[in-house]
């Protein structure tokens, strides 16, 4: 075969009717001022053009092809058209096609073994399609979200689709690119959560992102591409995607001294975390009275309208979905996305989400909306996102033995998902893909009463120091591409085992009668607890 290996790094799309007016300070022809806007594109960086038109016959089409075709000649950048194969013939271009254009292994007979030859895919069987038939050099996997740019839109799989397609994809040497709603503002969340974990280890990475309005709509296409390339690339420099080769690990000792540490800053007042809560109605006093026992401030808003502002106050988003509405998974949606703008951690407790399908569709919505840093939820809730059927959930409580790896199931699902998972139960396990920590704290007066989950997700944001550091690696796994790292792990450690090791001493209170007993007594150890009481009933094990 002799293809050319082209760089799929910044893919651009055209679209002549997004083009904004020609600026007066163009003086050429009216009619090639789409001509010089893709100039201005090459010239920032696009690597790969396609051109697509859809309300044009066939001579202009071709036209337009073989004008740009001399623009990217120049730029020595590779053409493709959309759909026509007849026209990339006659140009000796290269061709895309979708799933209902001439079918890729009759388009590759005509088209010559010399020709580069991307398809569109939309799901995991078209995925599977192409790879048997062997004929494609790239997929276009699409729509990753929503998208004005195109008519009769497939269904929109959103990043974790994405992720699901390059797993099927694997180590193969067909490229990927991923298209529809990709902007400046989409890009960190597509690559923080598209890499697919390979069986062989590492992760199957996207080769490119491929962008129709993010350039064709733009005043400034040189800027606009190479912010866009900057985006993609600047991931791609650092190598810590591959768990194997991330930042050290942290040994027990160091989680448990760090959970002392962060709650002296606690009791000394020298940080006070501002936390934003959009939680269920059946904890929401507890866990804001919990908030503050631990010394840091609870904000209770499920309001669309304040989140984006709030973001910028916080230290931390707390997402729950005990008692989700439409209108609250809208606002954790828009909550969460302006989290990741504003580079605050966000802490996701999918309450029940085994129980219905509309709590997985909830759940799907979010994380594909937003990158969370931390999932904290029980074995059933942990299960159903793990997509495992061995724990079952009776509501949104977890029932049965629980798994019989535990260590494992934390630890797939947090490399899967590239964030820390908290698996709370009789014993916690807390994993960042590659080490896991078991919590052997607790108290089985917890198990008595109501929300004891949703307040052991609410300890989590309450630890400061935790949380700079995890807002730092927040903001890089989703800017350059590293893996979470420590801060994360620290903050979830910490949370539970002050919440638990908190339980322990409200158990041990003569005045505990009964469940309600219990849980006023549990808010006031959280308030009581001590750095030394922490450091002296850890029990933290590195597994
Ligand atoms: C890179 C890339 N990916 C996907 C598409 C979509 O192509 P298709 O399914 O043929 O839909 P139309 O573009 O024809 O509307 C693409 N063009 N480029
Ligand atoms: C041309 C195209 N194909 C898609 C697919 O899903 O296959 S989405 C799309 C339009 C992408 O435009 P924008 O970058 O402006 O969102």
């Amino acid at each position: 075969m002799s293809r050319p290996r082209i760089d799929y790094s910044l893919y651009y799309v055209t679209g002549r009717s997004l083009l904004p007016p020609a600026p007066t300070s163009y003086t050429g022809p009216p009619g090639d001022w789409y001509l010089a806007h893709l100039e201005q594109a090459l010239a920032g960086g696009v690597t790969v053009v396609q051109v697509r038109e859809k309300d044009v016959d066939g001579g202009e089409f071709y036209e337009v092809a073989r004008r740009s075709k001399e623009v990217c000649d120049r730029y020595n950048v590779p053409l493709f058209v959309n759909d026509r194969l007849d026209i990339a013939c006659l140009l000796k271009c290269h061709l895309h096609v979708g799933q209902s254009d001439l079918p890729a292994r009759l388009a590759r007979q005509l088209l010559g073994p010399d020709a580069l030859l991307g398809v569109s895919v939309n799901t995991v069987d078209e995925m599977r399609l192409v790879l048997d038939e062997g004929v494609a050099d790239y997929v276009g996997i699409g729509p990753c979200f929503g998208t004005q740019t195109k008519k009769n839109l497939n269904p929109i799989m959103g990043p974790r689709g994405v992720r699901a397609i390059l797993e099927v994809l694997g180590d193969s040497e067909v490229k990927a690119v991923v298209i529809g709603g990709i902007t400046p503002s989409t890009i960190p969340n597509v690559l923080a959560q598209t890499p697919a974990p390979l069986a062989s280890g590492g992760y199957r990475h996207l080769d490119g992102l491929a962008v129709v309005s993010s350039i064709s709509a733009a005043h400034d296409p040189f800027t606009a591409a190479t912010e866009l390339r900057a985006l993609f690339l600047g991931r791609k420099m650092l190598p810590s995607w591959n768990l194997n080769a991330s930042t050290a690990a942290l040994d027990e000792q160091q989680l448990v001294r760090n959970a002392v540490d962060m709650l002296k800053l606690l009791r000394e007042g020298a940080h006070k975390p501002l936390v934003h809560h959009i939680t269920n109605q059946v904890v929401m006093n507890d866990t804001a009275n919990l908030t503050l026992a631990f010394g840091a401030s609870p904000i209770m808003s499920s309001s669309p309208d304040e989140a984006p502002h709030l973001s910028t106050l916080i230290s931390c988003l707390l997402l729950n979905l005990g008692t989700i509405t439409e209108q609250q998974i809208a606002s954790q949606k828009i909550a969460g996305e302006a989290a990741n703008r504003n580079q605050k951690p966000v802490v996701f407790d999918p309450v029940g989400v085994g129980a219905t399908e509309y709590r997985k569709k909830s759940a799907s919505d979010l994380l594909n909306a937003c990158h969370v840093s931390i999932i904290k939820g029980n074995a059933g809730e942990v299960g159903a996102l793990a997509g495992l059927s061995e724990v079952q959930a009776r509501g949104v409580d977890s029932v049965g033995a629980g798994f019989k790896d535990p260590a494992s199931v934390v630890r797939t699902l947090a490399a899967r998902e590239k964030l820390v998972v908290a698996m709370s139960g009789k014993v916690d396990y807390v994993s960042d893909g590659r080490d896991v920590f078991a919590i052997e704290n607790g108290s089985e007066w917890q198990e008595s009463i109501t929300g004891s989950g949703c307040m052991a997700s609410a300890c989590v944001p309450c630890f400061p120091a935790s949380l700079s550091l995890s807002l730092c690696s927040t903001a890089v796994a989703l800017f350059a591409g590293l893996r979470h790292e420590s801060g994360s792990l620290s903050a979830a450690v910490a949370g539970l085992v002050a919440i638990n090791v908190a339980a322990e001493l409200a158990a041990e209170r003569a005045d505990v009668q009964g469940p309600n007993t219990f849980r006023a007594a549990l808010i006031d150890e959280c308030f009581r607890i001590t750095p030394d009481d922490l450091a002296r009933r850890a029990k933290v094990k590195k597994l």
